[in-house]
């Protein structure tokens, strides 16, 4: 079991953890979001929570762009740039800053996993390799959707090797390398810049599944030159469920990225009818068809949230969560069976701690049970997110007092 130093300057009693939150820059944002009242919610990273606004902006669509404008919408306004055609461009030029990448760099629609899709098969083809690598343990969508395309093409094989050992497995006959930097499990976040850079000494292209780390803390794919990345529009960016995804391709890529699903809205002229596909300049060309307008519009508005957050605060936040709930769990992983599998080092940790329990199934029951809402993770794994936009402190004391008391209950149960 992973032991912490000696708590220093905070325990359990409310005040300190009141202090925390009294210097927290981020604090006002909480009032941006609906959220039940008698709830602690770490659960941001499987659904964002509802930020206020956002029903309005459906509303707005639902009844006037859609009820009286109609057909309209999908060109009306374009002079002040509010139509429905020019909104996947319009919501990923928001994303962009989030995630370190130009507008035109970033595609948005589709789920994730059919993003993955698009993006694989646009690494291979770049690669000119028959190896997919991936992490053997990654989370299984991106594992099926490697399955799947290597069914399809026929002579591609899937290789997966462990997330923590990836560099020794990077060898000159893989293609396309698919990594989620922070690991749905354990929390665990990989160094996209050293990966990217050792897989592109063997003449690899890297695919990065952001699902963990879009809006939890800043990404820099141009950076970390990163080839692509995909990830979620609904757990960090508080885009709602469903809400649409997005695919990366670095600017570098563009001219020669290949699009397998080559639909008219991501066609240089859509309106032209034409035979032949040609693909639209930028990002862009990876949009398949009709935009989502409804879970579009919902994301738009969800993303303004961001507009006057600083992503160092936001990391600087994160990290005093998840430090504070490690150390205020520590005395529990002395008394119960809990053994943390986050790493301590802040640089290998995303905005989640998460804990291997016997029973973590029952024991998250109950949790959710007193409203300290988390996640069990198959096979014995009890995940908490943390989102430091709607977060506290002191929810996460509140957090910990509930776990407390579900543990003890468990052991009186069994005595
Ligand atoms: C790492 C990762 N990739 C992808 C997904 C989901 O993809 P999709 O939105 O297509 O269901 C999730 C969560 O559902 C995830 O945790
Ligand atoms: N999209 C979902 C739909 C239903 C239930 C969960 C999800 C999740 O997002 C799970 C998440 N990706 C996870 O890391 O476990």
């Amino acid at each position: 079991m992973t032991r912490l130093p000696p708590l220093s300057d905070l325990s359990l009693s409310g005040p300190s953890l009141a202090a925390l939150d009294a210097r927290d820059p981020l604090a006002h944002k909480r009032a941006e979001f609906d959220l039940p009242a008698d709830v602690v919610y770490l659960d941001g990273n499987s659904l964002g929570a509802l930020p206020r606004h956002v029903p309005a902006r459906l509303a707005q669509v639902a009844t006037q762009e859609w009820g009286q404008h109609l057909i309209g919408s999908w060109t009306r306004g374009a002079q002040a740039a509010q139509d429905w055609m020019a909104l996947p461009d319009r919501v990923a030029a928001k994303l962009a800053p989030l995630i370190g990448a130009q507008p035109q760099e970033v595609a948005v629609g589709d789920s994730t996993s059919v993003n993955t899709f698009k993006a694989l098969a646009a690494a291979l083809r770049l690669s000119g390799r028959r190896v997919i690598l991936s992490d053997a343990d990654n989370f299984p969508t991106d594992l099926y959707v490697a399955q799947g395309l290597a069914r399809l093409l026929g002579d591609v094989e899937v290789r997966t090797a462990p997330a923590h050992a990836i560099t020794d497995h990077l060898t000159d006959d893989v293609g396309a390398l698919l990594l989620t930097e922070v690991d749905y499990r354990t929390g665990r976040r990989l160094d996209m810049r050293a990966v990217t850079a050792a897989a592109h000494a063997h003449g690899i292209v890297t695919v990065w599944d952001l699902a963990h780390s879009a809006g939890a803390f800043a990404v820099d794919l141009g950076g970390a030159g990163a080839d692509f990345a995909i990830g979620c529009g609904y757990k960090f960016l508080n885009g709602g469920p469903g809400a649409p995804a997005f695919l990366y391709v670095a600017g570098r890529h563009l001219d020669r990225a290949e699009v397998v699903l080559s639909g008219w809205m991501g066609h240089a002229d859509p309106f032209e009818m034409a035979r032949q596909y040609a693909p639209a300049p930028g990002a862009r060309r990876f949009v398949v068809g009709t935009p989502q307008v409804l879970s579009l519009s919902a994301l738009d508005a969800a993303l303004d949230v961001f507009g006057d957050v600083d992503l160092a605060a936001l990391r600087e936040k994160s990290l005093s969560l998840t430090d504070t709930f490690i150390r205020l769990m520590e005395p529990l992983t002395r008394q119960h069976p809990l053994e943390l599998v986050t790493p301590l080092a802040h640089a290998e940790r995303g905005s989640q701690v998460s804990y291997r329990h016997p029973d973590a199934r029952r024991v998250m029951a109950r949790l959710t049970g007193r409203g300290v809402i988390g996640d069990f993770r198959t096979p014995d794994i009890l995940r908490f997110g943390f989102t430091p936009l709607y977060l506290s402190h002191e929810d996460v004391g509140r957090a910990v007092a509930g776990i407390e008391a579900v543990l003890n209950e468990q052991t009186g149960e069994r005595a």
